[in-house]
């Protein structure tokens, strides 16, 4: 099963590129940029990485991004995730960035798309990778900066394929970014949002009604609310689910106590994918096995999970109509 999932053509649509830096890449990249780090060894950072919430990884998550500096080190954060992820079956990556994580820190906006932009047409050409970018606002900052940093990004709206929200949800709902994304609507960008991941089953609803989003981040929290699960059920709004993302933030205990089956069962449209793949515990595939591990799930089901991220992915028509078949042809029994 394990070659069989590595196989199959996979579609990661929730994936922080700045979750994706790896503790050898984090010391490689501080010596080149002089930087000292609170921490002796790449076995100490990994020890490090032992989290209570969201906010305990989300203090570690801004650390350790304070080694990107130029576009260089952005150029090769993406590719070092790329290299890995098309090595594990994934044809399909949709990246998602925090621009003010770095603008705050001094590093241009022009800077952290030109060494991203440059990874993603690198991808394109060395492997055959599809790629679009997410430009996320940090809920937890004010709407205003979210509101300058849209401003910013105006001239590179070519290469921004949607906006998001993430960061430190309890406390921040959507009603807060209403303004921001409307604008973004107004600017042609689609819009996802992270909501019930630690947040209420209320913020999923906010993301629906005041940002218009057409998919929403995790969203696990939505079963406390069954009219709300039969609004995503019939407008098959889907889910990025992460599910090792879950269990080390503490979302849910182990696996096994995951509502993902749930979730299915219910008739959702969901999506499996990594969130930050460095700090996890694994990639989109590592997904894709521990749910096999704890839920026994067959092939078919995996198939459909697969498709079902192609299907709302942002890539162009030609490039999903290319995957769907290659979904079809793939061989389904053992
Ligand atoms: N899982 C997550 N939730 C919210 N914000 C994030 N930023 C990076 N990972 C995140
Ligand atoms: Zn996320």
């Amino acid at each position: 099963m394990k070659d069989w999932l590595k196989d199959l053509p996979k579609v990661e649509l929730h994936l922080h590129i700045e979750g994706s830096l790896e503790p050898e890449l984090m010391f490689a990249l501080a010596e080149r940029n002089g930087i000292s780090l609170p921490y002796a060894s790449v076995d100490e950072v990994r020890a490090a990485y032992d989290f209570n919430d969201l906010q305990s990884f989300l203090n570690l998550y801004y650390q350790g991004m304070a080694v990107l500096r130029t576009a260089d080190d952005f150029h090769d954060l993406a590719i070092d995730y790329f290299r890995r992820a098309q090595a594990e079956g994934v044809v399909h990556v949709e990246l998602s960035f925090d621009p003010q994580a770095h603008l705050s820190r001094g590093i241009g906006f022009d800077v952290q798309m030109e060494g991203l932009t440059r990874a993603m047409r690198h991808a394109e050409r060395e492997w055959g990778l599809s790629t679009a970018l997410i430009m996320s606002f940090l809920r937890d900052q004010p709407a205003e900066d979210a509101l300058a940093v849209l401003e910013q990004a105006e001239p590179y709206l070519e290469l921004i394929d949607a906006v998001g929200l993430d960061s430190a949800e309890s406390g921040n709902p959507p009603s807060k970014f209403a303004e921001v994304f409307a604008r973004a609507k107004s600017l042609g960008l689609p819009r996802v949002a992270h909501a019930g991941e630690e947040g209420p089953a209320s913020y999923i609803r906010e993301a629906l009604n005041l940002l218009d989003v057409c998919r929403i981040d995790h969203g696990v929290r939505c079963l406390e609310d069954s009219d709300l699960v039969a609004r995503l059920r019939d407008a098959q709004i889907p889910l990025t689910v992460c599910p090792l993302s879950n269990v080390r933030l503490k979302v849910v205990e182990r696996i096994q106590d995951h509502p993902l089956p749930t979730l299915l069962e219910a008739g959702l449209k969901i999506t499996l994918n990594s969130d930050d793949p460095a700090y996890f515990g694994g990639g989109v595939l590592d997904n894709y096995l521990v749910c096999e591990q704890a839920f026994g799930w067959d092939r078919p089901t995996f198939v459909s999970l697969a498709r079902n991220a192609i299907e709302v992915a942002f890539m162009e028509e030609g490039r999903r109509q290319v995957l769907l078949a290659r979904l079809d042809e793939f061989p389904t029994s053992a």
